[in-house]
């Protein structure tokens, strides 16, 4: 096997020292070793090492976080070596994304496990990478060949980058070239696979504009020839002046927003502008995948100069856009999954990008939001998917039976072992294994499941031989595991290994718009399996069900729908009992003890806030501030409470 070249960046001689001589008895080259941020840089530009191992603190003003910024843009890896404990910059150091995580004084096997890790994951994400590159090369293909409009072949190769660059809005159009020209097509999405479009007249009629006033709209923005990120502050700095990004944000409460501009020759240039109402969902990380998908949507975009009545090639003006909605011609890969909230469809588009591959996923969230649901659902995607799903909780067997549970165990190898067991990897070998509550698993059993996931074979409990097993692993758990490292209850290199592909399931107090949908088919559900006619569901306890926080998710929700089928004699749910939050907004509103329902609370509320500002929402001293909200999702709250700007109702 090819030697890995390793950079050693160390301002301290003796440790950089004891680094070098441990990474060379391991076989690996020490291309270098630099004590300063612009050493490092000089060193990387000459010898291009694999790796990185850095300090945090180094010779001169600049940290290795400052060189970590700059090796994700150049697509290098690299592992943080530091002794480092203020939370701080601990912080700061995890946003770069390490690799891994070193902590000063170390042993030799620490710096060796790290790197092992950080290898199969550098090499997980290069196979990811080219994996993503070959899937949309063929994908741009098809759709260039393929018999459909020029606009739904715009709508087509958006959607196979959604996976990878996410969005709730899109926008394509061409550079504003003088005042008349004005081309533009945008697409909302709606649901899994289904987008809303407009063209140039739909917008027209939307913004109430004419063509040279959006065209006039749209010079305001700034013609970037570079992929450009904006977070949610960026996103409002950009948006001070009138612009058609600032009708897009506010008609869609759209909160970041990643510009990719593709250059066409001759001076042209499109725009393919991705919009989310995530505050964070663009990243550099996104930059360093535009620069590669570049080359890729040139060539796509010169085939669709060549196709038949191209707007790029024709003129401009005379070209609309007929309103359509994307159809659907295959079932969801989600059907069963309920929900078409933008977190949630990111969820999907994390397990279409995952599922077809063998990397390990580790699933994120609160009890009861799903976890369960996506891991079954990247198996049923993947191509395991004729072989076992194997589920094990962590959580719910004694630890002195977790080990025989996990690997099986041979006749007679302890007290109780009247047979031989099987364990749960050799069941699942060539399929997948659901390691839930993975958080729970005693320190002991993680050591022995590292060992497996590294060596890919298992020994039985009193057995003598290993036996090969090829499992993928999706592991899912309800605690914060960062924290679990911390305290020392949770391996870090464990963590690392399974941290391949997190997933965040959201919690459904922040997906708020599934509530509805969610009750009507647990409805469905149990009307069924229990016999009972129930027409549905009052519009006003659907509205409390959305007041309320659900600390138990989905499972609460499934719960009390079954519930109140059993309990309810009429056709409709008309009342249902829920853990109130009025507490919380005792104390915001001053009335004697009347009840209040939540929309009359945030409503008073934000009447309280907008006559403390004079009516002023946005800005220094605006209700928005006031209240903490960004400003458009204050002003599409008033606009569903119905108050007027002038703070009247
Ligand atoms: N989007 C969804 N649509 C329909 N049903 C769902 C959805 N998400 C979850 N459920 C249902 O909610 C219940 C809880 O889901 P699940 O067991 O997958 O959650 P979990 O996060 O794994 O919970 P825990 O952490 O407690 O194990 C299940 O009955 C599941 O079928």
């Amino acid at each position: 096997m090819k030697k890995k070249k390793i950079l050693i960046v160390e301002n301290e001689f003796i440790i950089a020292d004891v680094l070098a001589n441990i990474l060379k008895t391991a076989a690996y080259e020490v291309c270098g070793i630099a004590d300063s941020v612009k050493e490092a840089l000089e060193m990387v530009a000459e010898f291009r090492p694999e790796f990185v191992l850095l300090d945090i603190y180094l010779k001169g003003k600049l940290t290795g976080i400052d060189l970590a910024h700059q090796l994700t843009e150049m697509n290098i890896p690299f592992i943080y070596i530091s002794a480092n404990s203020n939370q701080k910059i601990l912080e700061a150091a995890k946003v770069t994304n390490p690799y891994g995580f070193v902590i000063k004084p170390f042993r030799e096997k620490d710096v060796l496990i790290a790197l092992d890790i950080a290898v199969y994951r550098h090499e997980n994400h290069l196979e990811t990478g080219t994996r993503q590159n070959a899937v949309l090369q063929k994908k741009a293909a098809e759709i260039l060949s393929s018999s459909i409009t020029w606009e739904s072949k715009i709508l087509e190769i958006s959607k196979a980058l959604q996976p990878y660059i996410p969005f709730e809005f899109l926008s394509f159009g061409t550079k504003q070239e003088d005042e008349v020209s004005f081309y533009e097509l945008c697409f909302s999405r709606i649901g899994f696979d289904e987008y809303q479009s407009m063209g140039c007249a739909e917008l027209m009629v939307v913004t109430n504009r004419k063509r040279h006033e959006l065209a006039a709209l749209k010079s305001n923005d700034p013609n970037n020839q570079m992929a450009t990120w904006y977070d949610e502050k960026e996103l409002e700095a950009l948006l001070e002046k009138p612009s058609l990004k600032k009708i897009y944000a506010e008609r869609y409460d759209l909160k970041s927003h990643l510009s990719f501009p593709i250059p066409l020759g001759n001076d042209k240039w499109c725009y393919f502008n991705f919009y989310s109402r995530r505050p964070d969902a663009y990243q550099a990380d996104h930059l360093i995948l535009c620069n590669r998908l570049q080359p890729l949507l040139i060539t796509f975009m010169e085939g669709m100069l060549q196709a038949p009545n191209s707007p790029l090639a024709t003129e401009v003006q005379n070209y609309t856009v007929k309103h359509h909605k994307a159809s659907i011609e295959q079932p969801s890969p989600f059907s069963g999954i309920i929900g078409n909230s933008h977190l949630l469809l990111t969820v999907f588009d994390h397990v279409i990008q995952v599922s077809k591959s063998d990397s390990s996923v580790l699933i994120l969230g609160e009890s009861g939001t799903g976890k369960e649901k996506i891991a079954e659902r990247i198996h049923s995607l993947s191509l395991r998917k004729e072989k076992p799903f194997v589920r094990i909780n962590c959580a719910a067997l004694p630890t002195s039976l977790i080990d025989s549970e996990l690997f099986g165990h041979e006749k007679g190898a302890f007290t109780g072992a009247h047979e031989r067991k099987i364990g749960r990897f050799e069941q699942a070998h060539s399929g997948t294994i659901f390691l839930d509550e993975i958080g729970e698993l005693p320190l002991e059993s993680q050591s022995k499941l590292l060992r497996v996931l590294q060596e890919k074979e298992i020994e039985r409990i009193g057995g003598r031989v290993t036996i090969k097993t090829d499992v993928r692993i999706i592991a899912a758990t309800n605690r914060d595991l960062d924290k679990e490292v911390a305290e020392g209850r949770f391996r870090l290199d464990l963590f690392y290994r399974i941290n391949v592909f997190p997933i965040l399931m959201p919690p459904l107090r922040e997906r708020k718009e599934d509530i509805a949908d969610l009750a009507i088919h647990f409805l469905n559900i149990y009307t069924r399996k229990i016999g009972k006619n129930i027409r549905g569901i009052s519009p006003q306890v659907l509205q409390n069900m959305k007041q309320y926080h659900w600390p138990g998710n989905i499972r609460e929700l499934e719960n009390l729908i079954e519930r109140n089928v059993l309990l309810t004699r009429e056709d409709m749910i008309n009342n249902m009992v829920l853990p109130t939050q009025l507490e919380q907004y005792a104390s915001v509103i001053p009335t004697e003890a009347t009840v209040i329902t939540m929309s009359e609370g945030e409503r008073a509320h934000i009447l309280a806030a907008l006559k403390k500002c004079n009516g002023k929402i946005w800005g220094q001293g605006g209700a928005a501030s006031l209240l903490n909200l960004p400003p458009t999702t204050l002003n599409s709250k008033m606009k569903k409470l119905g108050i007027r700007k002038d703070f009247g109702s």
